[in-house]
């Protein structure tokens, strides 16, 4: 079993200093709009990738008008108890601490404390550019392979690097050819590493988020989901040399693994164009719950499960087929936000397992 067992925050967001337990694994937090649940359940996603799950900066998260925040988690992995901290100090350094160690790098963390977050914000991954897609898929594999977030880290920094050189070189009408071959293959090399990790993993994965699509929407709607990537048809090497010219004009990297996408239609047709909300609700679910079997599949042991607002988001069918799944089938302990106490009580009543109810 994974679980958070307590949670205290102090100057975080709306919380001056507050404590939470989580005994059981059915956690119900109610309130109304503005009341904090989003951040309670940001808190514990903080804990788990060092990290907020809103793309802020940290200083963001400090309660205003005070300096610094400071989150406290226990968490039970396979029977042992395990404690997190992540702390903000006042000159908007981050800490992190695990078991009283901390991190020389917060990269080390990841994967360690899986979790899965549903929120309204992430239906994004369907509606908006390929940022987010690529966003979801190394969130994933980052906590799957932990070689691929390395890669991934050297990856963005050595594309800073190119774009900085590519800047230099414009301003000057000069560049340093060697030192453009260093870069094109330290580049190459990471980003046909990120490429074949991708692809193979996509290979996999893709079939079990229409499969999930399928039992969530119950019916089959002739969705087709394919990774995209420039590599797909040229080599990177063929790619960095025929954009050159492009690149330097443009002062930026045109080609490689950072423009990767998926592709998502229905009947031929680009989904987002045509999808109504209830089927790019169950697309996003289908999504989450296949990274979430996914993670457990691999890890072992459930990932903790964090479902923000999701009353609002499906029919009263397919919620009660969901909350089956998530509070009974997945074997893991699932935060669930509503503003409706009674909506959360009697849910779980039908589901007859114990549960912690939380009014903020
Ligand atoms: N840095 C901060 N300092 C103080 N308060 C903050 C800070 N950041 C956010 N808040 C407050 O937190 C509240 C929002 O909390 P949250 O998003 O968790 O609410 P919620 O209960 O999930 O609401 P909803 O039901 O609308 O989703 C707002 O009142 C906001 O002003």
């Amino acid at each position: 079993m994974f679980a958070c067992r307590h949670i205290a925050l102090t100057q975080f967001r709306n919380y001056r200093f507050e404590s939470f337990n989580f005994n059981e694994n059915i956690i119900g937090i109610y309130g109304q709009n503005g009341s904090g649940k989003t951040n309670l359940l940001d808190a514990i996603y903080y804990l788990c990738f060092t990290k907020s799950s809103f793309n802020r900066p940290d200083a963001q998260s400090v309660k205003d008008g005070f300096a610094g925040f400071r989150i406290d988690g226990r968490f039970e992995k396979n029977k042992e108890e395990h404690k997190l901290v992540c702390i903000l100090r006042e000159n908007n350094r981050k800490e992190f601490l695990a078991d009283e160690e901390s991190y020389t790098r917060f990269s080390e963390h990841i994967g360690k404390y899986p979790c899965v977050m549903i929120a309204p914000d992430d239906v994004s991954l369907i509606t908006e550019g390929s940022e987010e897609r690529r966003k979801f898929i190394d969130t994933l594999l980052s906590q799957l392979q932990h070689d691929y977030l390395e890669q991934l880290i050297a990856y963005n920094k050595i594309l800073q690097q190119r774009n900085s050189f590519l800047k230099f070189a414009a301003e000057r009408n000069n560049y340093d050819e060697q030192l453009l071959e260093i870069l094109n293959s330290q580049l190459l090399e990471k980003g046909n590493f990120i490429y074949e990790r991708r692809q193979q993993f996509l290979n996999e994965f893709l079939p079990q988020v229409l499969a999930q699509y399928i039992s969530i929407a119950d019916k089959d709607d002739k969705l087709s989901l394919e990774y995209e990537s420039q590599l797909n048809n040229n080599t990177f090497e063929e790619l960095l040399q025929q954009n050159l010219q492009r690149d330097l004009y443009l002062q930026r990297t045109g080609t490689g693994i950072h423009k990767d996408d998926m592709v998502i239609e229905l009947k031929q047709t680009t989904f987002k164009n045509i999808a109504s909300q209830g089927q790019r609700k169950s697309l996003l679910f289908a999504f989450k719950l296949a990274a979430f079997e996914t993670l457990k599949t691999i890890k072992g042991f459930a990932p903790i499960l964090l479902l923000d607002d999701v009353f609002e988001k499906l029919d009263e069918k397919r919620m009660e087929n969901l909350l089956q799944y998530v509070c009974v089938q997945s074997g893991a302990q699932v935060f669930i936000t509503d503003t409706h106490k009674d909506r959360l009580q009697q849910s779980f009543i039908k589901i007859g397992k114990g549960y912690n109810l939380i009014g903020l």
